[in-house]
């Protein structure tokens, strides 16, 4: 215990249980901005319904993957070196030919106004903001339009597909994200249905009134927990417009609809990553959708070296799942990574405070990067690479709380 009785290893007091890097202050009743992205999934929580704070948190089965998406980071540890001149830090660099102020990004997720009003426009204004200029992955399910993200962003916007049984509207939306100014497109590649997601059925998750899938033009709407069979409403919803029948043949019907350079999210082997790389996908994105698909798949930032090695520089490898903290930024950069994406803790950040909050979320991860390049004696991106990491026993009992406790225990 430290002098102010507050617990070192998790930051709360032992006897008000309360957190001081989210709790509010009792001298102004103010709460003060949380001190870690964790920090911001206890705001999130205490605002969303259950519903839906289970639905974001939520992954496929015992939900074995997205802790492994977590433990894998535990169990690679830093070798900095000394001596270098950190003085100043150089995170810029470049994803698909356009400048970036930080290697990240905001991995696709449906319906960002289940997280504020503003949904994902309050997104890409966040990723665009306090110099980070980071591309946004625009969920074909986005609850905004193309147009009005496009009119808010300043940094890049990539469209996510997945292969619905109807060409014709995905001919149109790609058309309508081109004509938009999106600068690529992400398909989606591990959905061939959706995993069983069982917090879904428990929490009866369905989407409130007024909240739709704008950019499908009235294909897909609301759709509700109607049925108490035990399966999931979304799961259904996802099988009327998502085809099952997706293969690498269809690659080039889609290449024929745009000239927007193609990105692969959802590879997890060197096999299909060579493949993707020998077709002359533009970039691939390892993932394994945060754990909310196959569940016992491998973590991603396991996978990454092989898919790295298969790939061979012909295209840029990216990375979500679990990123957390500046530190896993860096691992998966040491790694290979050109840049990695952020999927719940940008919906953490908008139910916290909309804009305000996911732009806290990105510029906390940015500047934690930044410390840990500085600590680790690595001052730009092209000094990282794997001689930075050790693979040691699993770091001590993680202090996550962000990780919410039904988590640990699985469904
Ligand atoms: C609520 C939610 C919705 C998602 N929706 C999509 C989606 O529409 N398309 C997609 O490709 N991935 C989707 N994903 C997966 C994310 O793009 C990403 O792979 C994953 O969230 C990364 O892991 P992390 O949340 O641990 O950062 C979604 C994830 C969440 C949590
Ligand atoms: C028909 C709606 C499907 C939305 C799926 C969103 C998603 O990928 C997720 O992980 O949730």
């Amino acid at each position: 215990m430290t002098d102010t009785g507050t617990d070192p290893v998790t930051g709360t007091d032992p006897v008000t249980g309360t957190d001081p890097a989210t709790d509010a202050d009792p001298a102004t009743d103010a709460a003060p901005r949380p001190l870690t992205v964790g920090g911001y999934a206890a705001l999130a929580k205490d605002r969303l319904p259950a519903a839906t704070w289970h639905y974001f948190q939520g992954g496929a089965g015992t939900e074995s993957t997205v802790r492994a998406n977590r433990a894998a980071y535990r169990q690679v540890r830093l070798r900095p070196r000394v001596l270098a001149d950190v003085s100043r830090c150089d995170l810029s660099t470049t994803v698909l030919g356009d400048p970036i102020g930080a290697p990240l990004g905001v991995a696709p997720m449906a319906y960002h106004q289940l997280a504020c009003a503003d949904g994902e426009v309050a997104t890409v204004r966040a990723a665009g903001g306090s110099g980070l200029r980071v591309p946004t992955i625009v969920s074909i399910f986005a609850s905004r339009t193309f147009e009005d993200l496009a009119a808010e962003a300043t940094g890049p916007l990539w469209l996510q597909l997945y292969w619905l049984h109807r060409r014709d509207v995905l001919r149109t939306v790609v058309r309508r994200a081109e004509a938009a100014g999106f600068r690529a497109l992400v398909l989606t590649v591990d959905t061939p249905r959706l995993g069983r997601r069982l917090r879904e059925v428990r929490h009866g998750f369905h989407l409130p009134p007024g909240i739709a899938a704008r950019n499908l033009d009235g294909e897909v709407t609301g759709f509700l927990h109607d049925r108490q069979d035990g399966s999931s409403a979304l799961a259904r919803h996802a099988d009327a417009f998502i085809d099952p029948s997706l293969s690498w043949s269809d690659l080039d019907w889609l290449r024929e609809q745009t000239r927007l350079p193609l990105v692969l999210k959802g590879v997890l082997t060197a096999e299909d990553a060579a493949r993707a790389a020998g077709l002359g996908i533009d970039g691939i994105v390892v993932s394994n959708h945060g754990g909310r698909q196959l569940d016992g798949s491998v973590a991603t930032l396991d996978a990454l070296p092989e898919v790295v090695a298969a790939v061979g520089g012909r295209c840029p490898v990216f990375l979500d799942g679990g990123i957390r903290h500046g530190t896993d930024v860096l691992k998966a950069l040491a790694l290979g990574a050109r840049a990695v994406f952020v999927g719940r803790p940008v919906l953490w950040g908008l139910a916290a405070d909309g804009e305000a909050g996911a732009r806290e979320v990105l510029t906390l991860l940015r500047d934690e990067l930044e410390d840990a390049m500085a600590l680790a004696g690595r001052p730009s991106l092209a000094a990282l690479g794997p001689e930075l990491l050790a693979r040691g026993p699993a770091a001590a009992a993680p202090n996550e709380s962000y990780e919410d406790p039904d988590l640990r225990k699985g469904p």
